[in-house]
């Protein structure tokens, strides 16, 4: 597993994502920049991500995999009971890998955690390491989870539905809130989860965020002026940004097989700007009745479209839609986005609006159709539209449901020629510069990330605890 590194007596540093797509790619990311800037890096895989997973050999850095309570292929009935038995397991793996690297030739000096991992920063400590979170979502969403959990600003159950106003945050409508916000019995386990990133956010060094200071300049003023935030993102792979890491070209490590060569002969196939390409990530479902409106909204858009539908929700696509848009449309179960993204003929992005769905059409200055599930999502989505203006947000109907009329309306403004479409694209151009020069040579987030490398080369001595003092 293991693989050559640039320098060998670097400082060591461990990372922890969840074992989910929009989670890992954020933190493989931040891995392979830690190890551009000469640390050692290790990615820890819980067994559960499998053995085969698709992982791109180019890969800079070391993965580790350890048990987190499944074996390959075990599946738990709920996101609940996985986080469960991940929690009631973890510790142990993770101590054992600590320790079985304390005596090797490159003792971790730190560990990156996935935020809604905080126990780990206890494992951790135990030995003598230091640690902190990765955020993979916006730090908009992160404060309002934070106000919350105060329950002063914003109080849950929400008895009004009433505007809210936040410092360092526009005014916010109820269906801008997260919905874990709306209430906990919505969600219960992730409910709990989401709220406990701050349970010891006192004690972390550094708070890693994917985001960076240009775009959500105010939010992060508030910030650090509690804790010690650092935006190091977006997390794209270096050739779609600065392009100073040339075997950085993809994320390199997927839970799903993309179809990758049907999809991009298809798009070569199609006439600049004139393809929507429609994803909902890898965790969204829905409704069947959605996925109806939402393909036949395709359809009446009369636009070409490239569709991801993950395997599992395929039955949901009705059942003579593919026989009448075969002129039109190209349906797959996963996509290389990045690639999709980047290339000429796609126009627009419609998108549920998960944190690295937004960075990545940001940061390539593609158009979005925000169309928010869950989560994080409707905040993201109202940003989207209204803050950055690089999209439309479809209106919901009273049911809950987006309707194909109103689907056809958004695609046919963002994608049909116009003022409005010229707007968007001006924006859409204005954050793709600003995210590329974050990330360039002295950008604000690779500012951030030399500081959090060289504060780890500073501390020279190994601070791992010595065999007697070990827990
Ligand atoms: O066909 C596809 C579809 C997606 N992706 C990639 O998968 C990732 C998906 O991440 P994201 O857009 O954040 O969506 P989710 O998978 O839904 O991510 C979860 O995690 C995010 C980070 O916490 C949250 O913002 C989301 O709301 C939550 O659902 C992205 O990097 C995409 O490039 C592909 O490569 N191919």
């Amino acid at each position: 597993m293991e693989r050559e590194q640039k320098t060998s007596s670097a400082s060591h540093v461990l990372v922890l994502p969840l074992p989910i797509q929009g989670h890992i790619n954020p933190m493989l990311q931040f891995s392979k920049r830690l190890a551009s800037k000469g640390l050692r890096v290790t990615l820890i895989t819980p067994t559960s991500m499998g053995t085969s997973m698709h992982q791109d050999n180019a890969c800079s850095i070391n993965m580790e995999p350890i048990f987190d309570g499944y074996k390959e292929g075990e599946r738990a009935a709920t996101a609940e009971e996985y986080i469960e038995r991940f929690k009631a397991t973890i510790p142990q793996s993770l101590a054992e890998l600590i320790d079985k690297n304390s005596t090797s030739q490159y003792p971790a000096k730190f560990i990156i955690y996935d935020s809604i991992l905080p126990w780990v920063l206890d494992v951790a400590k135990s030995w003598g390491i230091e640690g902190g979170p990765f955020f993979t979502q916006s730090c908009a969403v992160t404060v309002l989870y934070y106000h919350t959990l105060q329950g002063s600003a914003l109080k849950i159950p929400m008895e009004e539905k009433s505007p809210v106003s936040l410092p360092s945050l526009p005014q916010l409508e109820f269906s801008d809130l997260p919905s874990l916000v709306h209430g906990p019995g919505s969600y219960p386990g992730i409910y709990d989860l989401l709220f406990s990133q701050f349970s010891n956010i006192d004690e972390a060094s550094w708070l890693l965020w994917n985001t960076f200071n240009e775009l959500e300049d105010e939010i992060v003023d508030w910030m650090a002026s509690k804790w010690p935030i650092k935006p190091i993102g977006p997390t794209i792979p270096s050739m779609f940004l600065d392009k100073r890491l040339e075997d950085d070209k993809d994320y390199g490590l997927s839970l799903f097989k993309p179809n990758s060569e049907t999809c991009m002969k298809w798009l070569d196939s199609k006439e600049p700007g004139s393809v929507v390409y429609v994803s909902f990530g890898s965790l969204a479902v829905l409704t069947e009745d959605q996925m109806a409106e939402l393909a036949w909204g395709l359809k009446r858009s009369n636009t070409h479209f490239l569709w991801v539908v993950r395997e599992s929700e395929k039955q949901k696509v009705p059942g003579n839609f593919v026989e009448e848009t075969t002129e039109m449309g190209l349906i797959i179960t996963w996509s290389p986005q990045l690639k999709v993204l980047a290339h000429k003929s796609v126009g627009c992005f419609m998108t549920h609006c998960g944190w690295n769905s937004t960075l990545e059409a940001l940061s390539l200055g593609v158009p979005m159709v925000a169309m928010p599930q869950w989560t994080d999502q409707p905040s993201n989505a109202k940003f989207v539209a209204d803050v950055w203006q690089a999209g439309v947000r479809v209106k919901v109907g009273e049911n809950g449901m987006v309707t194909q009329e109103e689907i056809e309306r958004c695609i046919r403004e963002v994608m049909m020629e116009g003022e409005r479409r010229d707007e968007i694209r001006t924006h859409s151009e204005k954050w793709k510069k600003l995210a590329r020069m974050a990330m360039d040579e002295g950008g604000s987030s690779d500012k951030n990330i030399d500081e959090f490398v060289a504060s780890l080369n500073a501390c020279n001595s190994n601070s791992t605890k010595s065999p007697d003092q070990r827990p």
